[in-house]
């Protein structure tokens, strides 16, 4: 275990004035991981032969993929350049930068008295940017604006200082300019942080109290509970209380991150750290929670957070029919870790017994669907993305559909749809197109402001089933890649929509029906007939395709009749020749799945269910 440098006080003792809790928000790419690399360097947490890139981010999927999924506070000693002899304690938190996870970042920031807004000198402000630096206001976070990645040729140091002083209210000056990579203005940024973000303020003699702002499951030690002390003290070997269920735990370890885990003996005013109590569900350890101790424990929670709600539905199958229990131990356990996963039993005619699982968006989706793959080995067919429906039936009754193919049948009074707040931000040459995709998506634009001469920020109310599918990738096609997208959800609305089904030779295929616009519903139903007789193969009987709203077929395709013999171009003997196509035919129906008396191969649900334009979508960054 290291051992603490003498200069740096315990935790516990830590006097609070020199304390500081600060977090890096940047829209993705900015340089935030790099940076929080730099500061783990300079403060000589890391020594310099255990340094690798990103750090903080843990998971392979985060590293391959370059992004921060789970946040992860440190506690850096830093004695500020003009003052060696003052040892301050930064408490930094990083976060994730993805819209999906703007849940994870008011978290953080609500642990937090101050930020770096953190923005990439060759690509000036963008969506997240503002949409993190708008909660950081909310938080009454005091804000230290640095311009990142100022080594690079294309970085526009005087342009951005500008925009970003126009945007948050200060000089030009006052905006920091640094390189992660080169680790060049760094510590000036560390010595700015210890001047500018406040010291946090708290009771110590009170009844503790500390807030949950993160929870992460560790196969090994059980829920390790990532907290913020507010008032008083957490010890070693303490009863402690959580306050919305009022459970009970023993504190087998407490501590802080440097960056690996090191006990304490606890925590004081102000201080950020982790608790272990051998609760193994981090939904036992909610966050949000205010945790206080047993005896002589508070009596007034702290403010709490919204909780995660899921956004975005899919059904998961196995490919393999057996590997069902397989598939909901997966689920089990990445539940442990991630309480925005919801998820239960659903059968469908198509594919099997499987799971609808609900996520925050769709990158939350992608990640939690590969790390099925990856991690627990299984092959996944996924369904169509969607959001959640409310029908209001004209008899009063109510149903909250999750599921397409569960849209109830009859007299239905009302269709609601979940609408979100879009902030686009783009060169201004783009505003045409942007406007054009917005209005095409059912959108109606709320405003539009200039951050500069060339550069719009363009708000736009949009429903959300028209932005989880490909709306971010057209946007970035659109506009070379230059647009940046971020939402939040902003209630619902009633809207025209209707059930397009698929039918296979007569058979409904639950996997394949939708919901949709009713101005949109006949294209709807060509395109995906189509695009089925492309990729199901012939039969040995004729397959009639159809696209059906209710009893009303509004599209129909063939699929001529044809006995596939993949044998017919070798005669002669070359028995070898002969064996090698056979076992390959075989290994392709193994990929086959019977949908009533139809054979369709899994490329087929795959390619339908990611729909034209945005294959391979949902893939990468938002
Ligand atoms: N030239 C240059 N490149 C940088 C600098 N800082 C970061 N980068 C590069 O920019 C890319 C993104 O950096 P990250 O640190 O992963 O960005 P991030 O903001 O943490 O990204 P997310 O974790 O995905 O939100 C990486 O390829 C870095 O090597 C810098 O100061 N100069």
């Amino acid at each position: 275990m290291p051992a603490i440098p003498s200069h740096v006080p315990e935790p516990s003792r830590t006097d609070p004035t020199l304390l500081r809790n600060f977090c890096i928000i940047a829209h993705i790419d900015h340089g935030k991981s790099t940076l929080a690399d730099r500061m783990l360097q300079l403060t000589g947490v890391v020594e310099q032969r255990q340094m690798r890139a990103q750090y903080l981010d843990r998971m392979d999927i985060e590293r391959e993929r370059g992004i921060t999924i789970k946040s992860q506070a440190v506690r850096l000693p830093w004695a500020p350049t003009h003052d060696k002899s003052n040892t301050h304690i930064l408490n930094m938190i990083d976060t994730p930068g993805h819209v999906d996870f703007t849940y994870e970042v008011s978290r953080s920031l609500a642990a937090c008295e101050g930020t770096i807004l953190l923005v990439d000198a060759a690509q000036g402000i963008e969506a997240q940017t503002l949409a993190n630096l708008y909660l950081a206001m909310e938080n009454d976070l005091t804000i230290v604006p640095v311009l990142n990645k100022i080594d690079l040729p294309a970085a526009q140091p005087e342009k951005f200082s500008e925009e970003l002083a126009n945007l948050i209210g200060c000089q030009p000056e006052d905006v920091l300019k640094v390189s992660a990579k080169t680790g060049m203005g760094v510590e000036a940024l560390l010595d700015r942080v210890v001047r500018d973000v406040p010291a946090p303020v708290g009771v110590k003699d009170a009844p503790a109290r500390a807030m949950i702002f993160d929870s992460v499951y560790d196969s090994y030690r059980g829920v390790v509970t990532y907290v913020r002390v507010i008032d008083g003290q957490l010890n070693k070997r303490e009863r402690i209380r959580m306050m919305s269920t009022n459970a009970t735990h023993e504190l087998l370890e407490i501590g802080t991150n440097s960056p690996e885990m090191l006990p304490a003996d606890g925590l004081g005013v102000g201080e950020v750290g982790y608790l272990i109590t051998g609760v193994k569900d981090v939904r036992q350890s909610k966050v949000g929670d205010t945790i206080t101790t047993l005896t002589k424990g508070a009596t007034e929670a702290l403010g709490g957070y919204k909780d995660p709600k899921p956004m975005v539905f899919s059904g998961l199958y196995p490919l393999d029919g057996s590997d069902y229990p397989e598939l909901r131990d997966a689920l089990d356990k990445l539940q442990l870790n991630d309480a925005a996963l919801v998820y239960e039993p659903e059968t469908s005619a198509a594919l099997g017994f499987g799971f609808r699982v609900g996520f925050l968006g769709l990158l939350h989706l992608d990640v939690i669907r590969e790390r099925l793959e990856r991690e627990f080995g299984l092959d996944l067919i996924a369904t169509a993305p969607n959001v959640v429906y409310r029908v209001v039936m004209e008899d009063g009754s109510e149903h909250i559909v999750t599921n397409p193919s569960e849209f109830p049948e009859g007299k239905i009074g009302e269709v609601y749809e979940p609408m979100v707040r879009a902030t686009i931000l783009a060169p201004s040459e783009f505003i045409g197109s942007i406007m054009e995709l917005c209005q095409t998506r059912r959108g109606t634009l709320l405003g539009m402001d200039y951050l500069s001469e060339d550069r719009v920020e363009i708000r736009y109310t949009l429903p959300l089933a028209e932005i989880v599918f490909d709306f971010f990738d057209q946007l970035k096609s659109k506009t070379r890649g230059y647009a940046s997208l971020d939402y939040e959800p902003t209630g619902e609305q009633t809207s025209s929509l209707v059930k397009v089904d698929i039918l296979l030779h007569g058979d409904k295929v639950d996997a394949f029906s939708a919901i949709t616009h009713k101005d949109a519903a006949y294209a709807y139903g060509v395109r995906l007939v189509a695009k089925l007789r492309e990729l199901i193969p012939r039969q040995a009987f004729e397959v009639p395709i159809q696209a059906a709203i209710g009893s009303r077929v509004i599209a129909r395709e063939t699929i001529r009749a044809i006995r596939k013999d993949v044998l017919a171009k070798c005669y002669g003997g070359d028995i070898s020749r002969k064996r090698k196509l056979l076992e390959k035919q075989k290994e392709g129906k193994k990929r086959m799945k019977m949908v009533g008396s139809v054979e369709v191969p899994q490329e087929a649900f795959i390619a339908v269910l990611s729909s034209d334009e945005n294959a391979g979508s949902g893939k990468g960054k938002k």
